[in-house]
């Protein structure tokens, strides 16, 4: 699997143009190949180096739930800028204009022309009023973010979220949040849970990491199936490639099927179509959509392999700016906390919900970064006794209504976020109060708000149903 870690900053550094790839024989021309590809460097935030670490592609093909890839390069206008600075950045350091010029053998997409070293450097364009405001900022067409490729599950909650949206891919998670906070997308849509394989951790970490706001959630029933080659059958196969959650949300129907081959975990499920595609594998079998079949060129051996027919991931709507609790219409609510005291007082911060009967619809947890273990002897130091988390919490309220407003402040609890990781791309817990962060009270002296602008709040716009 192809990950970022540890938690990498990632600034934009290139944008280029590429063609689909040449082996990839499409049986058909819905899909433009054209796809632009941000590149980033992704920025290893360690004690001793700040040096630039290995490059991180950043692909964005534009517009498959609708939309025109021209649209996406005006959409950059204001990328376009800070990319040129920071290739005449490289020039001035030495590094030439190859590293930009040519990525993975790709020409680049000249946006915007560059100058000579002696010239102007073009200034940035100013942000009018059109890119403050929660609209799309270029075109007509809200553009949402998502993980994966063309013919994802994600690509197509995007379209269940956003209707008409241009959907832009991304190869990571990771990504996709940063595509909303560089304003080269106005929303992301990622998955944060699938009703066979549970959470998807990651995207609760990036929560905490990044200052995105859940805006809304949708449900995507998940129907997979596995796709080879033309004319492969079943027999010929070696290997089934796809993403994990896919992989584990089938291994039943396979392992029934005969098909005890060797499983091999990839980025996304459309992804491993693709690659198959791409490498005219015909020993390997990829899990995902139809639609990916369709897009790839691929036959489906097999329909509706998931060992659970009511398969549904559910997919969080993620926004810059948060909306203001209401209380017009049911509302669900997300916050997530740690406690000073530590896990076991885990049960009094969650009876305050039952006595308001506030009904809780998710609990998670997480390992606790900055304290991950605690130790409980009579110094506190010594012997591990158990693990610290932090806890992620739905609940079914809106934070206009009275019951949850004085949620905190009846626990009678100090409950608290301690400054998690980078607060550059966390929460900055000097924050102000802001609507959407949740009010805890704190031993009934201290002042609430300042306290509690601690703790990050997440509201979820109403929540409807599949
Ligand atoms: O790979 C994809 O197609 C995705 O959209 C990712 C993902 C996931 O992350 O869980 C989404 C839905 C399915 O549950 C399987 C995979």
């Amino acid at each position: 699997m192809h990950s970022l870690s540890p938690s990498p900053a990632i600034d934009l550094k290139s944008i280029t143009r590429t063609t689909s790839s040449p082996g990839l024989k499409l049986t058909h021309h819905r899909v433009g190949p054209t796809r632009f590809v941000i590149q980033c460097v992704s920025r290893y935030e360690s004690a001793n180096s700040s040096a630039a670490a290995p490059t991180t592609r950043f692909n964005i093909a534009a517009g498959h739930v609708g939309g025109a890839r021209h649209e996406w390069q005006s959409a950059c206008a204001i990328l376009a800028s800070k990319v040129v600075s920071q290739q005449q950045d490289t020039e001035k350091s030495g590094g030439g204009a190859d590293g930009l010029s040519n990525v993975n053998g790709h020409p680049t997409l000249d946006l915007v022309p560059i100058k000579e070293s002696n010239s102007y450097a073009p200034l940035p364009k100013p942000l009018s009023i059109a890119d403050l405001s929660p609209a799309p900022m270029h075109g007509s067409k809200l553009r949402v973010a998502y993980q994966g490729v063309p013919g994802a599950y994600s690509e197509a909650a995007a379209g269940k979220a956003y209707p008409n949206c241009e959907a832009i891919p991304c190869d990571q998670f990771e990504v996709a949040f940063q595509a909303v906070e560089l304003w080269i997308a106005d929303r992301a849509v990622l998955p944060v849970e699938n009703s066979l394989g549970g959470s998807i951790h990651r995207n609760y970490d990036l929560l905490l990491r990044y200052r995105l706001h859940i805006v809304g959630e949708v449900q995507l029933p998940v129907h997979h199936c596995l796709l080879s080659l033309p004319g492969v059958r079943k027999e010929y196969l070696t290997r089934v490639i796809s993403h994990p959650q896919a992989l584990s949300q089938c291994e039943h129907t396979l392992t029934k099927m005969g098909l005890n081959v060797a499983r091999e975990a990839v980025d996304d499920t459309a992804g491993a179509a693709e690659y198959i595609a791409t490498n005219n594998l015909r020993d390997t079998a990829a899990i995902a959509s139809a639609r990916a079949a369709e897009l790839y060129g691929m036959q489906i051996l097999a329909d509706g392999i998931q060992d659970d027919s009511g398969n549904v991931t559910r997919f969080v709507m993620l926004a810059r700016e948060p909306i203001i609790p209401r209380t017009d219409r049911p509302f669900k609510t997300s916050i997530v906390f740690a406690h000073d005291k530590g896990t076991s007082v885990l049960f009094k911060v969650l009876s305050a919900f039952a006595f308001r009967n506030i009904s809780l619809t998710k609990i998670e947890s997480r390992p606790h970064r900055n304290r991950p273990i605690r130790l409980v002897d009579d110094a506190n130091v010594g012997t591990a006794k158990h693990f610290e988390y932090m806890f992620y919490v739905d609940f079914e309220a809106s934070l206009a209504e009275a019951s949850a407003e004085c949620l905190g402040g009846a626990t009678g609890i100090h409950v608290f976020f301690e400054g998690f990781g980078e607060l550059s791309h966390g929460y900055d817990t000097m924050d102000p109060l802001i609507p959407g962060r949740l009010k805890l009270a704190v031993n009934g002296t201290d002042r609430v708000d300042q306290v509690l602008a601690k703790g990050k709040i997440v509201p979820y716009r109403n929540f409807v149903g599949p």
